[in-house]
């Protein structure tokens, strides 16, 4: 599926503003894209269902298009109705989806109405704690009790757009440069274009840059090759996109391609055939009173600081974020390492209805992000309970899942097991191709003891390595600290002990071969829901949540500009 998009022969158009939405009978305006619970005070906690309400005008030349809906992401469960008729539904938050209303659009008013709801669910997404115990400690009592620890916002959290396009078009369009041969400076670029029963015997036109192919279409399907010599590869030094375009009769795509090969091998991760170690951190898509809400200055302000730090690369933890995100980073090179939405998942996700939810979820993950250069990593879920002997199908079968997708990238599964103690022996990770591990020694254990901690990683680390023989990649680890507390020596909650921890975590990591990356947990503080461990928000950023620097950004910007 691509997302709509102007062209010169598609119109879009952008149903952002103030919808209407019934809410405890009453009626008030609500924003879109945005989460309904920081929007009204007495909304924070409420689930739904809320009925949102627009409408939109369509001029009569337009009504016998192609149509679709587009939601960029609903969180989560929602009908969709157009002009009083059930036309769509959707059962995951932060993935798109569409609806094709061809020949449903009336010419003029159509009503547009929506239903959502954000009920956590056991065994479900997102996933509420169960009553009994599995593996996550911390989140019991809390309060919504979400089995994971960010805010459970609900709402119409991005944009949703209105299609038109003719009906000979284009459907999709796959890119693969990966057998290009940075060496030698050759680009092999691999170009699938999937159209329209009704686009069948048109001409196509495939530009690259300068190059350009014209083809008939015989087929749903059509392949080509471009071979480009002295090719320019996308770098982080020199993220360097390609224009494509795909013309028919009467459509027309364009999308901004990079050309650059990702592999990997028992010790080390490689970007155009040279080592790349990744530096950067697990963030969240978040902020005061827009909730999960689109926030497009906020996008440009975290590669400002992502750049400013020396970073080269974050996770999308624990959920797609907006595309907009994916396409900063390919514009600016910065590496992504993109996580379907699987948090919090436990012994009651392990059976065949979920499995094919899950397995679902990843395919509509890899095929919004298929194009973007620099996603370099699939991540299929973070800190499920893995030990359970019921995870190694499931998370097997999310891993060939993502094969089938995508054999050009790496696939993982950030696990908080498989520690030294036998107990956490993860049942799942041998399957990926590379070992996230998210590790929190000097704060989680070993309080308040940085030192001890460091050693007790450090053993940790080298048994992963011994055990899986595969790169080793260091997902989370880092500490609270509340921006202003200061304590010498440092403490647990001071911007010291924050700074000291994460400075020697990274160089005890940086001296061994098989790591990959460190990846600090978090960009920035974040809200939660409430219980005794949160104070409103986690407060392991690196910068506040209104993204001002904590003494351990300043320490990280120089460490990052030396590695
Ligand atoms: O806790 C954190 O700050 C972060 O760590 C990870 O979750 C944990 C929660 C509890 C414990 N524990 O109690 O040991 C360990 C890890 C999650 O991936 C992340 O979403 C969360 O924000």
């Amino acid at each position: 599926m691509l997302k709509p998009k102007n062209t010169l022969k598609r119109i879009v158009q952008n149903l952002d503003g103030f919808w209407d939405c019934e809410i405890k009978e009453e009626n008030r305006p609500i924003a879109v894209p945005g989460s309904w619970n920081e929007q009204y005070q007495d909304l924070c906690y409420e689930e739904g269902p809320f009925t949102y309400k627009t409408t939109f005008y369509v001029p009569e030349e337009l009504s016998q298009k192609h149509i679709r809906l587009y939601f960029a992401a609903v969180n989560t469960d929602c009908d969709v109705f157009l002009n009083g008729e059930k036309v769509g539904e959707n059962h995951i938050g932060y993935l798109p989806f569409e609806v094709d209303v061809t020949g449903k659009v009336k010419p003029g008013e159509n009503e547009f109405k929506v239903v959502v709801e954000n009920r956590l669910k056991v065994g479900g997404f997102p996933s509420k704690v169960p009553d009994r115990g599995t593996h996550t400690v911390g989140f019991f009592g809390s309060f919504p009790p979400a089995n994971f620890d960010f805010f459970p916002y609900g709402g119409i959290i991005r944009p949703v757009l209105i299609e038109f396009t003719d009906h000979a078009r284009i459907l999709d369009i796959w890119v693969d440069t990966s057998e290009s041969e940075p060496e030698k400076k050759l680009g092999r670029v691999k170009v699938k274009v999937e159209v329209s029963e009704e686009a069948l015997g048109q001409e196509m036109t495939i530009k690259l840059g300068e190059a350009e192919k014209k083809i008939k279409t015989f087929d749903r399907f059509v392949e080509e090759e471009f071979i480009l010599e002295n090719a320019r590869f996308w770098s982080l030094e020199d993220p360097y996109l390609y224009p494509l375009k795909v013309e028919l009769e009467r459509d027309e795509y364009t999308l901004d391609i990079g050309i650059r090969t990702i592999s990997w091998d028992e010790k080390k991760l490689y970007l155009n055939g040279k080592p790349v170690f990744l530096k950067g951190f697990g963030k969240h898509e978040e902020f005061p009173v827009l909730g999960q809400g689109t926030f497009y200055p906020l996008m440009i302000k975290d590669f400002n600081l992502l750049k400013w730090i020396n970073a080269n690369s974050f996770r999308t933890s624990h959920y797609p974020y907006s595309e907009e995100w994916l396409d900063l980073a390919d514009r600016l090179g910065i590496l992504v390492i993109d996580e379907a939405p699987h948090v919090g998942i436990t012994r009651y996700h392990y059976n065949p209805e979920t499995q094919k939810i899950a397995e679902d979820n990843i395919r509509r993950m890899i095929d919004r992000d298929k194009n973007h250069p620099s996603v370099i990593m699939w991540s299929v879920a973070n800190e499920p309970e893995s030990n359970h002997p019921d995870a190694e199908g499931f998370f097997k079968a999310l891993y060939e899942t993502a094969k089938e997708m995508d054999r050009t990238r790496p696939v993982v599964m950030v696990s908080m097991m498989d520690t030294p103690d036998e107990r956490t022996r993860d049942v799942a990770l041998k399957y990926f191709d590379i070992v996230c591990v998210n590790r929190y020694y000097g704060w989680y254990i070993y309080q308040g003891r940085i030192e001890e901690g460091l050693q007790a990683l450090e053993k940790d680390i080298e048994e992963l390595y011994a055990r899986h023989r595969k790169p080793i990649f260091v997902t989370e680890f880092g500490a609270d600290a509340i921006a202003g507390i200061h304590y010498d020596p440092p403490q647990m909650f001071s911007e010291e002990y924050q700074a000291e921890l994460v400075e020697k975590t990274i160089r005890l990591l940086l001296k061994k071969d098989f790591v990959i990356g460190t990846h600090v947990w978090a960009f920035a503080d974040f809200k939660t829901p409430q219980n005794v461990r949160r104070p409103i928000l986690n407060y392991k950023g690196v910068f506040t949540r209104d993204r001002q620097p904590k003494l351990v950004a300043h320490v990280l910007r120089k460490l990052w500009s030396e590695v």
